[in-house]
């Protein structure tokens, strides 16, 4: 069975208590702690930046996997590398040389992540899968939680896996974005590795129980 991660997306967390809100699903069993950067410029929402993932890294035993929805992207990444990122992700078309980023992204000591907004097709990852370590497919428009998965996302899952399983490289598969437990298994079938949940995980009263639902889910699916 392919190894399913779970990532919390701590934009639906409670930020008044945001290291608990980090500890209590890692009790509940989350596999990453997925930290959302906004500019309110590539995105219309504002949200946290290094001194925030520094905070947090001390108080958790989860890979930090940041996804920057910030332009440009360069000039942040040595701070979010020094923060304690395990993983920076971000948009292509937020850089003007996407591959320099990825290597870029790596010389820092991190895995190097390149996301795909709804709008976005396939074919730019072709000449970049020999940097990339981790592909994060939006299923949302970027900027807000608590969006319904748009559909067409799951083409674009099937056709990534794809390039994936061609490439012989492990690159993980991610998705983000309207991902609950009653869905989670189809996205898993089309071909994701990685299932990133900010209402569907944060918004429940027992998070034990949610992580639950979401494995038993992951359990049923056949790749
Ligand atoms: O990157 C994001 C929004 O840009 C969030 O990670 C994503 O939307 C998760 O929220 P939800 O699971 O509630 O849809």
């Amino acid at each position: 069975m392919a190894d399913f991660k779970i990532a919390p997306s701590i934009l639906s967390a409670d930020f008044a208590n945001l290291g608990a809100e980090v500890q209590a699903v890692e009790k509940a069993g989350a596999d990453y702690c997925h930290f959302d950067v906004m500019d309110n410029h590539y995105v219309p929402n504002l949200t946290i930046g290094p001194m925030v993932a520094e905070a947090l890294n001390p108080v958790t035993n989860m890979p930090l996997d940041v996804h920057l929805m910030i332009e440009p992207v360069d000039d942040i990444v040595p701070e979010f590398a020094k923060a304690g990122a395990d993983i920076i992700t971000f948009h292509p078309e937020a850089s003007r040389h996407p591959h320099r980023t990825l290597q870029l992204i790596k010389s820092q000591g991190c895995r190097a992540g390149i996301s795909l907004n709804p709008g976005t097709p396939v074919e730019m990852l072709d000449y970049l899968m020999d940097e990339v370590d981790l592909i994060l497919v939006m299923s949302v428009n970027p900027g807000f939680g608590g969006q319904a998965f748009i559909e067409s996302a799951m083409d674009k899952i099937r056709a990534i896996r794809e390039r994936i399983d061609n490439s012989g490289r492990a690159i993980e598969l991610e998705v983000d974005g309207g991902i609950k437990a009653d869905n989670v298994a189809r996205v898993a079938e089309a071909g994701a590795d990685v299932f990133v949940s900010g209402s569907g995980v944060f918004k429940a009263d027992d998070y034990a129980a949610r992580m639950k639902e979401f494995r038993e889910a992951l359990a049923g699916v056949k790749r």
